[in-house]
């Protein structure tokens, strides 16, 4: 029924507190953001610090949904495409941060649709022809965005009640059925006709007929270079597969290896292929088969692979090389891939191309620091590979992945209260060692996010991406890296930067404070993904409001909430993530501090609760003001 759609539907939303009373026991119409009207349903979900998906897949099994509305949030990404939603009337996107170029199908058959707000977003590209063929579209407001081309010829019955584009980019003759009123197509500079005051000159490439004698010519030459092209494609690719399967000939002739790597790469013979000779195999070549690697680093041009740990077993780039490769993800600093070594080991490889802080011979040193490092909580680095344009960091593969998919992939956590306090507890016990090995960085880890914590099959993290500051460009790491993200980051004055006693910066902290709430609420830190403004405070100025509200219960992620004899230990750890979140950074805990009290915890609760940890109840309910600066970032409300 609609009310079970709509709660799943709101599983796929971030920052969701506004909806909490979208449950099973009240009515579906008294629902904050639910109006039932004429039989109807309207999605009214505006300024309510939304962000997330909007899962229009699970909107589409509702029973009659007319009107959508997520006016003033902070959703990002693709505009979401609703050309499924045949009964749809209205649909406002206004205020949020979309963006990207919208499909020009993306309103084909939506013969009800008769309101558009789509404005103050960041969308790209031009207006979709689909919109233009709207037969009772009366509502347009497409305003500040980024919009460009021409404004095409709108088709609707109507006569426009609302029409604005204005400040986008839009340019040539302005068609006759929009706006009379000027004001709707300022802001665009290559505009013309009525009812601006500049004509259009005769010549206007944008909306010249279409039969003219040159245009005609130009059509026909623009036809004889497609058909050249094409027919030159077709022998290249004719000449490049008769060449690959005369080198698969002569391979399986001589029945030496192949490189799954590089774009060759079709049949193995080693036992690791075997593995992958299942359709999923495909996909991984296919993806693989993008990452040649082989071009770059031309054999003994640019020296070996350097291994930091005598024990660790020996392949050397060639090998690397000629891995069968599966691409992981292209983060903020490379690209990164899974590699099955030929008889060889599962590594992963990081390609980090803003990695040129030290010198070769410092960034050696650095790097041999880092390997031996020791610790169970550490993913050890097990080799480098040193160019001026690039490095290579190989590290063992952890099959389990890491935290963040753990939480907030698609099958939901299923991570229970001991399993989430025993990766805090490694987390922090990682951090510790850090921090005793490198008394004197002042970012010892720098990069602590859900995804940078690996987990083993045993469920025990191993933090990876530890270290790397010194090494970072400087603009990048400010950019990029998690640690930059913490408030302080962003202010400009010394003294919010100064170091504390140990030398050391609290922003690890401030990561391991987000942390620790992700982990809690099982919500993403949206932020996160935001790079370079607005750090990542949104998950802690929400978890501050609702505790302050009292509703400290709304905070727990749900696959934790049951917890029985454990909910006092867990309110623990929630003050120990806010306290690490504290946003000025004199009263925010050392790091010191904030593992000694995560030690302290247990999974259930001692009888005699309050002897087990020093920190008052009264802590938490004289929470702290949110400054003025917080208030302008705090996401919900
Ligand atoms: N050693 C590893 N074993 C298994 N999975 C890994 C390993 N290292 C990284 N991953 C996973 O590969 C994916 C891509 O990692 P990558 O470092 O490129 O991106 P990221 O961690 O999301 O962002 P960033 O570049 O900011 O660190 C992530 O999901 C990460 O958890």
């Amino acid at each position: 029924d609609d009310r079970q759609v709509l709660i799943k539907f709101k599983t796929f939303l971030s920052n969701a507190s506004a909806l909490s009373n979208w449950n099973h026991s009240t009515r579906i119409c008294n629902w904050n953001g639910i109006r039932c009207r004429k039989g109807g349903l309207h999605l009214i979900l505006e300024k309510m610090g939304l962000s997330g998906t909007i899962d229009t897949d699970t909107l589409l099994e509702l029973s009659d949904l007319q009107s959508f509305s997520v006016k003033n949030n902070n959703f990002e990404g693709n505009m979401p495409i609703f050309n499924r939603f045949g009964r749809l009337k209205g649909l406002y996107l206004s205020q949020n941060k979309f963006s990207g170029d919208i499909p020009d199908n993306a309103f084909d058959g939506m013969r009800h649709l008769s309101k558009v707000y789509l404005d103050e977003n960041e969308c790209t590209g031009h207006i979709p022809s689909s919109l233009a063929e709207l037969p009772n579209l009366l509502d347009l407001d497409l305003h500040s965005n980024g919009f460009e081309g021409n404004i095409p010829d709108f088709k609707t019955q109507n006569t426009f009640r609302v029409f604005n584009v204005s400040y986008n980019h839009l340019e040539g003759e302005i068609p006759p059925n929009g706006s009379d009123d000027p004001s709707a197509y300022e802001g665009n500079k290559g505009l013309c006709g009525k009812p601006l005051n500049n004509t259009c000159q005769v010549s206007s490439p944008s909306r010249k007929r279409e039969s003219s004698p040159s245009r005609k010519r130009t059509l026909v030459i623009a036809i004889i270079v497609v058909a050249v092209i094409l027919l030159a494609s077709i022998i290249a690719a004719l000449f490049v597969l008769r060449r690959r399967r005369q080198k698969q000939r002569r391979r399986s002739s001589t029945s030496t290896t192949t490189s799954p790597l590089r774009k060759t790469a079709t049949t193995t013979t080693n036992i690791h292929s075997e593995q992958h000779q299942n359709s999923e195999s495909l996909v991984i070549k296919e993806k693989a088969s993008s990452l040649d690697l082989t071009a770059e680093f031309k054999k003994g041009e640019s020296g070996d692979l350097n291994f930091v740990k005598k024990e660790n077993e020996r392949f050397d780039l060639q090998q690397l090389l000629r891995a069968s490769a599966e691409i992981l993800g292209g983060g903020s600093f490379g690209t990164t891939y899974k590699a099955i070594v030929l008889n060889g080991p599962v590594v992963v490889v990081k390609r980090f191309k803003h990695m040129n802080n030290l010198g070769k011979g410092e960034f050696f040193e650095h790097m041999r620091r880092l390997g031996s490092l020791n610790h169970p909580n550490l993913l050890p680095l097990v080799a480098f590979y040193y160019r001026k344009e690039e490095k290579l960091l190989v590290y063992d593969f952890v099959e389990n992945g890491c935290l963040a998919s753990h939480l907030h992939g698609r099958r939901g956590s299923g991570l229970d209260w001991p399993t989430r306090l025993k990766i805090i507890k490694g987390v922090a016990r990682g951090l510790a060692y850090l921090y005793r090995e490198f008394p004197d960085e002042k970012l010892p880890h720098g990069h602590l996010k859900s995804s940078n914590v690996l987990l083993d099959e045993s469920m025990e993290p191993r933090l990876t991406e530890y270290g790397l500051v010194p090494a970072m460009n400087k603009s990048h790491a400010q950019q990029f890296m998690a640690a930059y993200k913490a408030p302080e980051a962003n202010q400009s004055s010394p003294e919010q930067r100064r170091p504390n006693n140990n030398n050391q910066l609290k922003s690890d902290v401030w990561c391991l404070g987000i942390l620790i709430l992700e982990v809690l609420t099982g919500k993403f830190p949206a932020n996160y993904l935001r790079h370079g403004k607005g750090g990542n405070s949104d998950l802690a100025t929400w978890v501050n409001s609702v505790v302050r509200e009292e509703w400290t219960g709304e905070v727990f992620d749900k696959d934790i909430l049951g917890t029985r004899n454990g909910e006092g230990e867990m309110l623990k750890l929630l003050k120990i993530g806010m306290f690490c979140c504290e946003w000025e950074v004199e009263n925010r805990w050392d790091w010191k501090e904030a593992i000694a009290k995560i030690e302290e915890l247990k999974e259930k609760d001692s009888e005699d609760d309050s002897s087990s940890s020093n920190i008052s109840e009264a802590d938490l309910s004289a929470s702290r003001p949110i400054t003025d600066d917080e208030s302008s970032f705090a996401a919900p409300k």
